[in-house]
């Protein structure tokens, strides 16, 4: 029997369904899966048991929410974040400048820019750079897949922000050439943004305030805020920390002395600081200053890129009120952050863990307004140690990013935060090998396969791969950690890069140094093969048990003949890294 995927675009569907009563509102990003044989729509449910016969066809929306249903839950998570109170306002015209902070709801510099000023101008730049190459090995910045999910966001954020009164002007260039221009001809008095910690990051940073330092506003300008001052002056820049959930105002310690071992630092934040409220903001934020052409958001061919399809696993929608939706359907809908400790290190469909991650990297939700979600659950369900566990893994994510304050660009060196010196190789067939799920490893093959094909895999996976390709094939981490930075569409410098030098043995703790055994992984994780056997078809025919170890008859040829010892450790830890060692370094110039 033959099976097929059917992908229906929304715009060749838009014609047929205006003719539909009640479809005014509906949302692109509509797919449906065809069995071709029975034509029986399948839509993968994720909370069914999943059958691996039919898991060759499923792909499935992430969140899995109707059109309607997510409409009325942006709106009522619009309401219950906004704040109904009047505030006192400035003068003249402020600047926000988006960028991994693609959301109204808990944004400080929206609020900073719209409480300081009469009108404000939100502005997104599409930076040609994030879309160029990696640092060392070349690899395509930003994968099609992610480009595709922030522009997701950029339309999301636009019809957001126009609802409350205001618009996002998008224009294509560099941010320190387009806010200048634009500080001057609005002659607005402050350029806000959220602040960045890695060092492209606050390349760009630097030269926006260089270039806003050249501008020279009118003292007489109506528009200025200072009109009654008499002294000319340059716009302000002010960048606005809110990455994380605790402020790093707030920490018990300097960055500096930010302790090495994260049980330390989490036990110290929750014993000693407050997570902030979320920022409210009134429903109405506009009018806008007068512009003429707003821009529009780009099409991935103007960004060079092959328009994605997903054509299985899990198809995430970009933007704010799809990560509005995600947390209605997993906490309330689903109930299944009842249930997240003992699900999170699962690999398989949409349920098993929050699925937060991609919105929260590009900023289209706060780790703030998750942690008053989770507060609310547990006043109106239950509170146990599953709601307790989504705050544990989001202080890793603070983690991750103040570690990056402390350690700066470190993080990306080959010897990492405690430059340690080890040999690497760069055998590129090796490399491949891996990237393209070639190993002859299901386990590895198929988390490879799950990341090219749909930009996301799962924590256990991450690891798992990770380690295989740093310990058992010897591969300088940094070409997985840049392979990663291509696909991921939560890709976060610090979480990366952070988790890359835990895996590699090169992170500030030196404890964090483990090794991944495959058979046990599979065990473990994948008892039955499902993950596997859902990835790589060509295993479905095999019993359960042989899904991990099919041998060469209907696989790869392994490419690195790993000898297990009784606890699963390749006999020799370095047996690998002095197989493939002898590739050329590269040059540690990055960031
Ligand atoms: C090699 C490697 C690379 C990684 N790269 C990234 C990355 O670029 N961006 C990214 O957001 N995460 C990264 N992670 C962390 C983690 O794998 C993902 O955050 C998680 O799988 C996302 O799925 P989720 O949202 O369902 O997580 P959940 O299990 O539901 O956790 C909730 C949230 O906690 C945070 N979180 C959980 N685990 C971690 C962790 N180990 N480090 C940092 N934050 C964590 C995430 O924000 C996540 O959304 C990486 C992990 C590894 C091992």
């Amino acid at each position: 029997m033959n099976y097929s995927t059917l992908q229906i675009s929304f715009s060749s569907l838009l014609p047929l369904l205006k003719t539909l009563p009640n479809c005014s509102s509906l949302k692109p990003a509509i797919q449906i899966s065809v069995k071709s044989a029975s034509r029986r729509i399948f839509v993968m449910n994720s909370s069914s048991k999943l059958d691996s016969r039919s898991l060759s066809l499923s792909t499935c929306q992430v969140p899995g929410l109707e059109p309607e249903e997510m409409d009325s839950v942006v709106e009522q998570m619009f309401r219950r974040y906004s704040s109904s109170s009047g505030f006192k306002r400035g003068k003249g015209v402020a600047i926000v400048w988006f960028r991994n902070d693609l959301r109204v709801l808990d944004n400080e510099a929206l609020y900073k820019a719209w409480i300081s000023s009469e009108a404000v101008l939100p502005v997104y730049c599409v930076d040609p750079r994030l879309f160029g190459s990696t640092c060392y090995f070349g690899f395509p910045k930003t994968g099609a897949l992610r480009a595709q999910f922030i522009v997701e966001c950029l339309a999301d954020l636009k019809r957001n922000l126009t609802k409350r009164g205001l618009n996002l002007l998008i224009q294509h260039g560099k941010p320190e050439e387009i806010l200048p221009s634009l500080a001057k001809a609005l002659g607005a008095h402050t350029v806000y943004a959220q602040m960045e910690t890695c060092s492209e990051e606050l390349y760009v940073e630097k030269m926006v305030s260089k270039g806003l330092k050249t501008v020279v506003l009118s003292p007489t300008s109506e528009k200025s805020a200072s009109a009654k001052s008499s002294a000319a002056r340059s716009p302000t820049f002010q960048l606005v920390w809110g990455t994380t959930m605790y402020h790093i105002d707030d920490l018990p310690f300097d960055t500096n002395s930010l302790p090495d071992v994260y049980t330390q630092f989490r036990r110290s934040v929750e014993a000693k600081c407050e997570i902030r409220d979320c920022i409210r903001l009134p429903a109405l934020l506009g009018p806008p200053p007068s512009i003429d052409d707003w821009g529009s958001v780009p099409s991935l061919d103007k960004l060079g890129l092959q328009p994605p399809s997903v054509v299985k696993g899990m198809r995430f929608i970009g933007g704010e009120s799809a990560a509005l939706s995600r947390i209605y359907e997993y906490f309330w809908k689903k109930d299944l952050l009842r249930i997240y400790k003992e699900t999170r290190n699962g690999m398989l469909g949409p349920d098993y863990s929050t699925k937060f991650s991609p919105w929260l990297a590009s900023g289209s939700i706060s780790p703030r307004l998750i942690h008053e979600e989770v507060r609310r659950y547990e006043r109106k369900r239950e509170a146990n140690q599953s709601t307790y566990w989504v705050l544990f893994e989001l202080i890793w994510r603070d983690y991750f990013r103040f570690l990056s304050v402390k350690y700066g660009n470190s993080l990306f060196h080959l010897g990492g935060p405690r430059k340690v010196e080890s040999k690497w190789s760069q055998d590129k067939n090796l490399f491949e090998s891996w990237r393209d799920g070639r190993t002859g490893y299901p386990l590895i093959d198929a988390n490879m396969k799950e990341l090219s094909t749909t930009g996301f895999m799962s924590n256990r996976g991450r690891q798992i791969v990770c380690s295989f390709l740093v310990r058992d094939m010897g591969i300088d981490w940094r070409m997985g950690a840049e392979w990663f930075e291509t696909c991921l569409l939560d890709y976060d410098p610090c979480s990366n890069y952070g988790n890359w030098t835990y895996g590699a043995g090169v992170g500030n703790d030196p404890r964090e140094d483990r090794y991944f055994s495959i058979p046990k992984q599979a065990q473990t994780y994948d008892p039955e093969g499902e993950y596997v056997a859902y990835w790589l078809p060509q295993l479905r025919m095999l019993p359960k048990d042989k899904r991990h170890f099919p041998g060469k008859m209907l696989y790869f040829e392994q490419v690195v003949p790993l000898k297990f010892g009784d606890a699963g450790r390749p006999q020799s830890q370095d047996f690998a890294r002095r197989k493939t060692f002898g590739g050329k370094q590269a040059k540690d110039f990055r960031r």
